[in-house]
This record gives C-alpha cells, structure tokens and sequence, in this order.
C-alpha cells in the first residue's frame, strides 16, 4: 500500500475525537447562552457566518432551550410559528427562516438595542491592546476596521488591523461618503470608519467598537447622538510615555507629536460619558465590556 492509499483509510479513532471535540465546542456555547455571556443574536450570526462551526452545528432546538426561560415544549412552539423543522441545525436555516429568527429575537430580546461605542484615548494608551482583548473574550461585540494612509507597521496585516490605502483612494471613499467619520490624526496620516460595515453589524443586531481619535470621537457625537464615547486614560503620564517609547514603533520625532496630540486629547476627557483608566488589560476591557452591556439594556427603558 502507498503512502497515498494508507492516508485515505479512515482513522476511526481521530475521526471519534474530532467528534467529541466538536461536541464540547457546541457545549461551551450553549453554556455560554445560558450563562448570559454570549447573546442569541451573536450565535445565530456567526452560525450564519460559518455553518461548519460550533454555533453552525447546533441544532435550533439546543440553541432555543440554552436561552433563559425556553424550556423544550416552548422552543418546539416557537420552531412551529418560524417554520423551522424539529432535527435543523442553526447553520442550516434558509434566508427566509433567518429572517423570521432575527424578527423573533427583535420581539422576545427587546431589551438590549445595539449600540456605537467609541474607545478614544491618547496615543499608547493602550487602545489597540485592550480591543484586542475585548475581541478575544467577548466575541459578541464587533469591531470596525478603519481605513487609513499611514504605512503598515511590522505584523500588521492589510484588512485586519486596517484597510492601508492610497491619498487617492482615501479622497475618492471621501467623495463617494464611504465614511462615517475621518481625520487626519497626529497632523500625519488620515483615518476613516466605513459607513457600510458598521451600519450592517447594527442592523444585523450587534453593537461596534471603534477606536478612534479625539475628532472622530466628536464627529460620532454630532452623527450618533446616542453613541457612547469611552475615554481610556493612562495611570499617569510617565507610564504613558514608556508605553509609547516601549512599543518601539514610532521614530523619535513622530513619538514628539504624538505626546503633542496625547495633551490635547487628555484634556478633552469631559466630552467622554466615562473615563476608564488602562492600569490592567483585562479590567480595562471588561470595564468597556460592562459599559456597552449597560447601554445596550439602557436603550430600551
Ligand atoms: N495596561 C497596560 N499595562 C502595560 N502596558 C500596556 C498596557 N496596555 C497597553 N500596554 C502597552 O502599551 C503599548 C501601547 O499600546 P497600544 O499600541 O495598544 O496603544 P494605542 O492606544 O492603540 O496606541 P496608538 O493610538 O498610538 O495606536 C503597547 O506596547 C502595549 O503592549
Ligand atoms: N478618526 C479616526 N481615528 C482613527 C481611526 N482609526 C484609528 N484612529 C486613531 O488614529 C490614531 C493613530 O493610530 P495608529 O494605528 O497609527 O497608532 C489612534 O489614536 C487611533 O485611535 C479612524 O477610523 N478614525
């Protein structure tokens, strides 16, 4: 038997463990429903996003039942009324039945509204870290991914840390209204929030971060009166200053006008409706975290 033919026999035993695997993976987020740290508009999203993964493989029955106060007799009624069979998986619904489901999680979960959330702060801050910390742990909430002319710096990936972009193909998604708001930061580089992006995670239900500037945060304000604007300060301007040499990105004269730019940002801390302090990664985040779960129930009353 060649090595080709000896690969394409089924191995029972991985097979068996892949199966388990999947099996916890779908445990963990029901758990998480159930336990109010994952909502049902951001399950049924990604199940509809990835139908092979964990929140795809449910079955719409299990997912039903792991929110509160579904029990069995229940979630087979509301499959009933949203023309769902009993054996379907949530990554199997048609774009009908999506519908229907998004227009029943509108009625049952009036509760929480999604919301724009600024995090704006000064530069080294921590910004990016503590984002990236909420998208790591609290997959619920989505995260907009600017625009911008600055070059990319060691390790940033074109799409996922930004959209780097020509002058001209910033003036011509200028002309074309493709932003929600756009600056150009640090007298430097300009920066921008696709409109569309953001506006879709809304209606689709979830609320978005953006990390923005000072004039962004203000643009926000005037466009979104009910966005909430997040400010993250720094234990003290010492500490910032070593964040910003620290990281080591930027060369001495470019650190200059960013200290610039940090002292006007830290005055305007008034116009934030909270100030949360970046001493710890993890508690600043779950302290954004807290804040947008608040504004979200928020909304309703
Ligand atoms: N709580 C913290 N304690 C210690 N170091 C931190 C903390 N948060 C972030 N840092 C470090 O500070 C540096 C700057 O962080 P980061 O790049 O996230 O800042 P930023 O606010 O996004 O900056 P900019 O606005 O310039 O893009 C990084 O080296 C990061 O690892
Ligand atoms: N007004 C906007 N500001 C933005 C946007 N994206 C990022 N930023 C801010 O720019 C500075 C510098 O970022 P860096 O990655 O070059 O260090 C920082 O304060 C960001 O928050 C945006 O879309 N609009």
């Amino acid at each position: 038997m060649s090595a080709g033919e000896r690969s394409a026999v089924p191995d029972p035993a991985a097979a068996g463990r892949a199966a388990i695997e999947a099996r916890r993976a779908r445990a963990a987020v029901k758990r998480a429903l159930a336990a109010g740290e994952r909502g049902p508009r951001d399950v049924a999203e990604r199940a509809w996003q990835e139908p092979g993964g964990p929140e795809g493989r449910l079955r719409v029955a299990e997912y039903l039942t792991s929110l509160r106060g579904i029990g069995p007799a229940r979630a087979a009624s509301v499959m009933e009324s949203l023309g769902i069979a009993g054996s379907k998986r949530l990554g199997g619904l048609g774009g009908l039945q999506r519908e229907r489901v998004r227009g029943w999680l509108d009625d049952v979960d009036p509760s929480r509204r999604p919301r724009l959330i600024v995090l704006a702060g000064p530069t080294a801050v921590g910004k990016g870290t503590v984002a990236q910390y909420v998208r790591e742990h609290f997959p619920q909430i989505r995260h907009s991914v600017s625009a911008t002319t600055r070059s990319p710096r060691p390790g940033e990936i074109d799409g996922v840390h930004y959209a780097f972009v020509s002058d001209a193909d910033f003036d011509r998604m200028i002309e074309e209204d493709d932003f929600l708001e756009w600056a150009k930061v640090h007298n430097q580089s300009r920066y921008g929030t696709p409109r569309s992006s953001v506006q879709a995670a809304l209606d689709e239900g979830s609320s978005v971060l953006l990390e923005i500037d000072l004039q962004g945060a203000r643009q926000v304000r005037e466009s979104f009166p009910d966005a909430v604007l997040l400010f993250l300060a720094p234990p003290s301007w010492d500490e910032l200053v070593r964040r910003l040499v620290g990281r080591g990105t930027e060369t001495e004269d470019e650190r200059e006008r960013r200290l610039e730019t940090a002292k006007v940002e830290l005055a305007s801390q008034p116009e934030f409706d909270a100030t949360i302090v970046n001493t710890d990664v993890a508690e600043a985040a779950r302290e954004v975290v807290e804040r947008i779960l608040a504004a979200e129930a928020d909304e309703a009353r």
